[in-house]
């Protein structure tokens, strides 16, 4: 017999102390006694937002007054093939409980890991805590210019994700620079990723290790730990690929409109990028002629953000 598709609306739900709320699945229900984003399989008539608002309604008893599309999963169960369309939901009115007496629990994102979650919400817990604007920092040899360019784009975005990128420098004036990236973006609440080797987080306590396309080709294995990211540069569905078997926590992916940067490259337009998102097993930042006006284009159609590096320098 063919596996049934269960197409689930869920959500990620914030309160105002930047926590999460988590449901605790019944244990006769499948997935018993396992932790989940509270939500439900769709009605036939159903949209994703109406099933989202019809479940949070029967299952917490509020009522959502404005949701945004956060991540789309598809995951292969024993019996059957899901999909998760989860949400993010910041404004709503009531205070959530459990009406099927299930526990509700309001947890810190960086606790959401200890939780255990059913298989298929892997790439959810990780979209949960990565913000939605992403800045790749500009090849900038002066150390003042430097400083005053990231102090301006930290100044202007809240919990930015920063990603140190300075090929140009040597590995000593990379490592001190990261040092001085990571002050900065600890004193303004933002993460840091710094584009090179693994090692590098033995000298650095950032928060992840970016790859390039090419070292994301060549990598045999995740050398970075659990608790730190690994992400990816990718142009195309063989390194979305790559970047899964790895157990890549987060991808770029580009470039989505044409870029001064990369002229020959060949432009992977919005429709098409909704379609290798939507293939991703991970959340996606669209790169490449983005400005952080493009964040809520990029998350309609599924992606986590936008990563840029123009848009964030001072006019
Ligand atoms: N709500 C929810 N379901 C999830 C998550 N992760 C995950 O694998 N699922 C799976 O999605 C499926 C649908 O969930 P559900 O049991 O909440 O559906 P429902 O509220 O409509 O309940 P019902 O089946 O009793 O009518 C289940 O197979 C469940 O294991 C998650 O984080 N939240
Ligand atoms: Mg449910």
């Amino acid at each position: 017999m063919p596996k049934r598709r269960v197409h689930v609306a869920a959500a990620a739900i914030y309160n105002d102390q930047g926590q999460v709320l988590i449901a605790r699945r019944p244990s006769i229900a499948d997935q018993g006694g396992l932790w989940e984003f509270p939500g439900g399989k769709l009605e036939v008539y159903e949209t994703g937002r109406e099933a989202l608002k019809r479940e949070l309604k029967e299952e917490l008893g509020i009522e959502i007054e404005h949701a945004q599309p956060l991540i789309r999963v598809h995951y292969e169960y024993p019996d059957k093939f899901i999909l998760l369309d989860v949400w993010e939901v910041r404004q709503f009115s009531g205070e959530p409980y459990g009406c099927e007496g299930q526990a509700v629990r309001w947890v810190d994102i960086d606790g959401l890991s200890r939780y255990p979650f059913p298989p298929a919400n892997g790439p959810i817990v990780k979209a949960v805590g990565l913000p939605h604007a992403y800045v790749i920092t500009d090849e900038i040899d002066d150390d003042e210019a430097f400083v005053s360019t990231l102090t301006h784009a930290l100044e202007n975005c809240n919990g930015l994700l920063v990603q140190l990128r300075a090929k140009s420098l040597s590995a000593e004036r990379y490592l001190e620079r990261a040092h001085k990236a990571l002050e900065l973006c600890r004193a303004h609440g933002a993460r840091l990723v710094l584009n090179g080797a693994p090692e590098l987080l033995n000298e650095v306590d950032a928060d992840g290790i970016h790859l390039t396309s090419k070292a994301l080709m060549s990598a045999q294995e995740r050398t970075v730990p659990a608790d730190k990211w690994l992400s990816a540069s990718t142009h195309n569905k063989e390194q979305l690929d790559q970047a899964a078997r790895l157990g890549c926590d987060f991808v770029t992916l580009s470039p989505l409109r044409d870029t001064p940067s990369h002229p020959d490259a060949v432009t992977i337009g919005w429709h098409d990028f909704q379609q290798m998102v939507e293939y991703a097993a991970m959340p996606v930042f669209g790169l490449g002629g983005t400005t952080l006006d493009d964040i809520d284009q990029a998350r309609a159609v599924g992606a986590q953000g936008v990563a840029s590096i123009r848009s964030f320098l001072p006019d």
